[in-house]
């Protein structure tokens, strides 16, 4: 068992084993820049993500470190050199959009292994120094290429928005999202490559947010460990599937994800509409329960087996708040604010300027409060600091600037005078004692947001109000938007639909109105919803822990087959002489179709056919269900360079013509009237049914039936057909709502047989059935094998037991992988019972599959194992070949330009300066004009 079972009882561990957790991150908590020399790394803390980067701070605290020893994996976030920021620094005061990830420096970061190791370094030291978020165990994830936001694009440019129910990316599409999602895809290999250095058998990976959602699933593969503990959870909302079944990457998303054991999210509805989706999308099962905590969970049975689906509301760390918002310091700042709006009540609100934190609503509503209550004028201010997003460049934020921009001077026209502006407006980040001060001194924190995960200015917000401190801090009330996700947890506040502006402006006048007796009450309600980061981390675990020993991973029930990792199977293609293509038909290269006349292959099938057969070293075999009739029309006269097998192994047909050779010849075929007879029987009482009569077997299929009838029909039609089987040696096969019939001695996995154990294009008229010898130069060195159903089965045991024969007799035989390079792997679920070693969701992954072998499909399509360098780009590519030699030589130009680069003062000088500028948070001079960045340090009225 992974988790140890002493730690599950007791919540300690037995004397010297810790719980290993590689925690793995977005990003590591840190912004990143480089100095004038390459070893010379500064590190600031990050801002943003409190919540997440607390719960990493507590494990690694002196009281969980006793049990847990946690490992945290994160990109570096793009790498900056010191000089480009007193650039930017410049551009911001000419008002030129320069701030934020995606003007970083265009300067390549040529970094040699031990700069990075270099880098580790400082960042340990640093934990061991400062206050800020602690983490022992760092492991950095390099991705240094020249346009290091490129990391980010499509989850910020195509996620995010879908995961706040905003259908932007649609607008960008094709081309342009097809990089992005390349970029995406390396994004998480990045990371399984990184915890592979790692990772330790007994670990739990813990993922979060939606920049790692391939993740779970590269694990798998890459690991293919039963044992594996995968945990995700979800910081953003999860939209109702109407929204996410947009994204053209859908499919490929929630096959991502779902090859974790457990997903979590926010709150009920948010899972809920995931499990929808794999319902939808997937065509998963799920069975709702209830947790060891009370809280709904559902098990869904999709392509990764049995993953747990349920929520769980993240916190904040409320100690921590609690120190660091009463100090002396701060104490000053509140009594200054206080001061400037002396007589004034005060609303406060801090958010991400983006579409969905709702600041337009806000101003809207506050707008309609003034005109409807005027007593209030004058006697009310809203601060409302507003926090550039992340892609403030954007045509949407520039817009949003401008909307805001308009909102703000309307009111301030309307409602002040020379000497008052009613909305105090302040476009920035601010430090975090700022933030605290106005924490403290607000009457009213109003929080309209249309859309998000979990509002954390929220649970601050009550958190500071818990305390009751000398400026009579306690208990002022929260107005909170129903969409945000922290209304499900704090259900005590004033609870509001940001959109009916008339509705909040008169709870902004009654909360303002409360007498103190009524904010108590509330307070010690809501303060009591508050959930902490300490609460959420433990609970989250000892959840976690339930679910793994109740899924006993020892039972092969619970197998989950992992997703085929192409990447291999390509480096593999590659590298092999003799490659044998074992595919199925139906369900396999062409969907399922109600009518199987009508399971044609497409024209994008022929041609990848056509190309993978035009390679000498390949030789494609086609082993169907169907009759010789349908191959012949369908593949074999379009493509006679298939070799083809017919109803499930009686008949076989080589490569590049010959006669069909029919290996059921001398059976005795009485039984066919027999069978034929009950199958017409059961036709006649199954409308919708019908015989399908081939040379050999017979199927009858329900498909088009009444499903509940078919499904019974076909029990009750097996009991009647048992019989007849054995007395004639039949096999009675369950296909997809069909049942077949035939003879037991031929099967698909007797026709593997004699591929396999035949040299290539050995006639097979000629063959030796019996022949279990093969000579090195006979051996294929390359088996993908492809099924989807029941009697693909044959197929894939016939391989294992091929294998396991390999292993003993021709032991020197492996390749680099330590196999000899079988890939049978099913076409489906990877929950479906099988005894493939992976799967491919469907017939179109299956195309994708064989167009990357083709070369018509890019290996980045889709996630895989693969081994990227430093930068980014496949190890030992040419690019990457090509950014080695780079680096050589701009290390050397680096080093030779050293002096005379020490020598260019101006940049510098600007850093010296501002030595702390990335801390030295400003106030936006003017509260009808929105500055981008202004430098007082403190808030003042008036
Ligand atoms: O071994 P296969 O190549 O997978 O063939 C298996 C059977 O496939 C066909 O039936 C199935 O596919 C039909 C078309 O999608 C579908 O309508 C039907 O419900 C499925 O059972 C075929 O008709 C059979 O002869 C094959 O044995
Ligand atoms: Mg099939």
């Amino acid at each position: 068992m992974t988790v140890d079972a002493t730690l599950k009882a007791n919540g300690s561990a037995p004397s010297g084993k810790r719980q290993r957790i590689i925690n793995c991150v977005r990003q590591l908590p840190y912004q990143i820049q480089l100095g004038e020399t390459n070893d010379d790394w500064k590190i600031q803390p990050i801002i943003g993500n409190s919540s997440l980067y607390s719960s990493l701070d507590y494990l690694n605290s002196d009281e969980k470190a006793k049990n847990y020893e946690q490992h945290v994996v994160g990109w570096t976030g793009e790498i900056t050199r010191e000089q480009d920021f007193a650039s930017r620094l410049l551009a911001s005061y000419s008002d030129k959009r320069k701030e934020g990830p995606d003007d970083i420096d265009d300067d390549p970061l040529y970094l040699t292994k031990e700069q990075m190791n270099g880098l580790t370094e400082t960042i340990q030291q640093k934990n061991a120094q400062d206050g800020d978020t602690k983490i022992s165990n760092v492991h950095p994830v390099w991705l240094l290429r020249r346009d290091q936001s490129r990391w980010r694009d499509y989850a910020e440019n195509v996620l995010w928005p879908t995961f706040h129910y905003i259908l932007k990316f649609s607008s960008e599409g094709g081309d342009k999202e097809n990089k992005w999602w390349y970029d995406y895809v390396k994004f998480n290999e990045a990371y399984a490559m990184k915890i592979g250095e790692i990772y330790q058998k007994g670990d739990i990976i813990w993922i979060h947010d939606y920049y790692l959602l391939l993740l779970p699933q590269l694990l798998r593969m890459k690991f293919n460990d039963e044992d594996l503990v995968i945990a995700y959870f979800h910081h953003s909302p999860w939209p109702s599937n109407e929204y996410f079944r947009v994204l053209p990457r859908r499919k490929q998303i929630l096959d991502g994800l779902v090859g974790a054991n457990r997903i979590c999210f926010q709150n009920d509805g948010f899972a809920r509409h995931f499990v929808s989706s794999c319902k939808r999308l997937l065509e998963s099962t799920s069975r709702k329960s209830k947790n060891a905590l009370g809280i709904d969970q559902y098990e869904v049975g999709a392509y990764g087996g049995d993953v747990m689906v349920d929520s769980l509301p993240i916190g904040v760390n409320t100690k921590k708040i609690l120190e660091d918002a009463f100090t002396t310091d701060i104490d000053a700042k509140v009594l200054a604010i206080k001061d400037a709006y002396e007589g004034k009540k005060i609303i406060i609100g801090r958010d991400s300027l983006d579409a969905v934190r709702g600041v337009v609503q806000k101003l809207r509503a506050f707008e309609t409060f003034l005109a409807m209550y005027p007593e209030w004028r004058d006697k009310v201010v809203l601060i409302q600091v507003s926090s550039p997003p992340i892609n403030r460049n954007s045509q949407q934020t520039i817009k949003l600037e401008q909307q805001v921009t308009e909102l703000v001077n309307s009111i301030n026209s309307k409602y002040g005078d020379l000497d008052f502006s009613p909305v105090q407006h302040y476009y920035m980040r601010i430090p975090k004692d700022v933030y605290f001060s106005l924490l403290r001194v607000a009457d009213l924190c109003l929080i309209t947001s249309v859309r998000d995960g979990m509002n954390t200015t929220a649970l601050e917000y009550v958190t500071v109000k818990s305390h009751t401190s000398s400026y009579n801090c306690y208990g002022n009330p929260l107005i909170l938007s129903e969409f945000s996700g922290s209304s499900t947890v704090l259900k005590d506040a004033i609870i509001v639909n940001p959109w009916d502006s008339v509705a909040v402006a008169k709870r902004i006048n009654r909360a303002l109105k409360m007498s103190k007796e009524e904010k108590f009450t509330l307070e010690k309600k809501i303060w009591s919803e508050v959930p902490t980061i300490q609460d959420w981390t433990d609970k989250f675990l000892t959840t976690l822990d339930d679910i793994i020993y109740r899924s006993s991973p020892s039972s092969k029930d619970n197998r989950i087959t992992p997703a085929l990792n192409r990447p291999v199977l390509l480096e593999n293609y590659k590298q092999a002489n003799r490659r044998l293509f074992l595919f199925d038909y139906d369900g396999t290269l062409t969907p399922i179709v109600r009518d199987p006349a009508a399971a044609i292959p497409s024209a994008r099938l022929l041609s990848t056919l056509n190309n993978l057969a035009a390679d000498p070293k390949n030789q494609i075999w086609i082993i169907s269900g169907r009759d010789q009739k349908f191959l012949n029309k369908w593949l074999g006269s379009r493509l006679p360079q298939l070799g083809l097998s017919a109803e499930h192994g009686c008949f076989v047909k080589d490569i590049n013509g010959g006669e069909w050779v029919n290996l059921t010849e001398r059976f005795d075929m009485s039984w066919q009237v027999k069978v034929g007879k009950v199958m017409e029987d059961f036709t006649t009482r199954t409308p919708g049914s019908f015989l399908e009569r081939k040379k050999v077997a017979l199927t009858w299929h329900y498909r088009q039936a009444s499903p509940e009838l078919g499904e019974f029909h076909a029990i009750e039609m097996k009991k009647d057909l048992l019989k007849i089987a054995e007395e004639y040696d039949l096999e009675i096969m369950d296909g997809k709502a069909n049942l077949e019939v035939r003879p037991r001695f031929v099967n698909k996995g007797e026709i593997v047989r004699r591929l396999v154990w035949h040299k290539h294009g050995t006639p097979q008229d000629m063959l030796d059935n019996s022949r279990e010898e093969l000579t090195k130069d006979e051996m294929p060195d390359f088996i993908f094998c492809l099924g989807d159903d029941l009697t693909d089965e044959d197929m894939f045991n016939q391989l294992n037991r091929i294998e396991g024969i390999w292993k003993k007799k021709y032991p020197d035989q492996v390749n680099q992988w330590k196999n000899f390079g079988f890939y049978p792997c099913t076409v489906g679920s990877a929950s479906k019972k099988t005894v493939a070693k992976s799967h491919l969701t469907d017939p179109q992954q299956v195309l994708e599959t064989l167009g990357l072998l083709v070369g018509s499909v890019s290996l980045f399509q889709s996630a895989g194992t693969v081994e990227l360098d430093p930068r980014g780009h496949v190890k030992n590519s040419e690019s990457s070949l090509k950014s080695e030699q780079a680096t050589a030589e701009y290390v050397l130009k680096r080093q030779n330009s050293n002096t005379s680069l020490k020598k260019q003062g101006s940049s510098t000088s600007l850093n010296r300066q501002y030595p702390n500028t990335p801390l030295t948070l400003s106030r936006q001079n003017s509260s009808t004009s929105m500055n981008r960045q202004g430098s007082v340090n403190s808030i003042r009225g008036k």
